[in-house]
């Protein structure tokens, strides 16, 4: 997407990275699509107002966490933010991004049950033997990735593996940044009855200032796993239905009746767009206790 006075430099799955079309480097434009992704693929059409609704999640996350982070307040020394994309958009300071996926479990499902299957551990963290897919951890772990170059999939590495690549100090700070903010959005989420399975943070350093910067998406339903707290402890229910994603479990579902997964997955049905746009806003409401700013037309 062309925007003025910006350039586009990158596109993940569902968002996109512009710098300054003058060639200044003290910012960068992230903006989010309306495009959901499943099972590794960028699904068709996009779910209109879902890239706005997490923009607002994230703000509002970003809000109540004691950290720096890079979002721009003062607009006024930035290049101007294009309406088309306004409330979506995150307008921030460029960092020094530090390669490594901040990922903090407080469940142990996808890659982290994965690697737990095979070898008893997550990222070099021994747990205890019985573990099923979903099972909450009595503690959380940090099982950070190593980012691979852009769009690849990342690598999970130990805690001193980190260490190697950005030094004691940084990898200690991350970690423990990654677990303090985990801790507490995870217990602020259970008093909405929403249960934060896992998210993914991701840090920079300042070059001005040198000092530690949260950065990229915080705990939104793309960077993290969020259950139905009420669905979850409901341990008669199938497991697919008890670790249902608030927001994708619709468009799984559907994909799993309609979509042999192979080749290109099916367009979703209009209802399944709008039923899914439903999830979304269902769980900012539930987390933040307000509307999120925006209401695709009813369909
Ligand atoms: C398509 C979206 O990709 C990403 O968000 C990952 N990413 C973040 C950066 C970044 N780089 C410098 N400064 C920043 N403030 C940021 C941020 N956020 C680069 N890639």
């Amino acid at each position: 997407m062309q925007l003025a006075g910006w350039r586009h430099i990158y596109s993940g799955k569902v968002r996109d990275l512009y710098t300054p079309a003058d060639g200044s480097d003290a910012h960068l434009l992230v903006v989010a699509s309306n495009r959901v992704s499943a099972f590794d693929h960028v699904l068709e059409p996009p779910i209109p107002g879902k890239g706005a609704l997490l923009t607002a999640l994230s703000n509002w996350w970003f809000a109540r966490i004691d950290l720096p982070n890079h979002l721009v307040d003062d607009r006024a020394a930035a290049p101007e933010v294009p309406a088309e994309v306004a409330d979506r958009a995150m307008l921030t300071r460029r960092l020094e991004m530090h390669p490594i996926e901040c990922v903090v479990r407080g469940a142990l499902t996808g890659s982290g049950y994965a690697e737990y299957e095979r070898t008893g551990a997550v990222c070099g963290i021994e747990l205890p033997a019985g573990l099923r897919d979903g099972d909450l951890l009595d503690t959380p772990i940090y099982t950070p990735a190593y980012k691979a170059p852009l769009g690849e999939h990342d690598e999970n590495i130990t805690f001193a593996r980190s260490v190697e690549l950005v030094g004691e100090d940084v990898a200690t700070a991350l970690r423990d940044a990654s677990l303090r903010l985990f801790t507490a959005a995870r217990d602020l989420a259970a008093t909405r009855g929403v249960v934060l399975a896992d998210t993914k943070f991701e840090f920079g350093r300042d070059p001005l200032t040198g000092e530690l910067v949260l950065a990229d998406e915080v705990l939104t339903s793309d960077s993290s796993r969020y259950w139905d707290a009420s669905a979850y402890h409901d341990t008669a229910l199938p497991r697919q239905d008890r670790l249902a994603s608030f927001d994708k479990q619709i468009v799984r579902n559907w994909l799993s009746e309609h979509w042999d997964r192979t080749g290109e997955p099916p367009a979703l049905p209009e209802r399944i767009v709008a039923q899914t746009y439903e999830r979304y806003r269902e769980l900012y409401v539930r987390l933040t206790g307000g509307e999120p700013p925006y209401a695709p037309v009813a369909v």
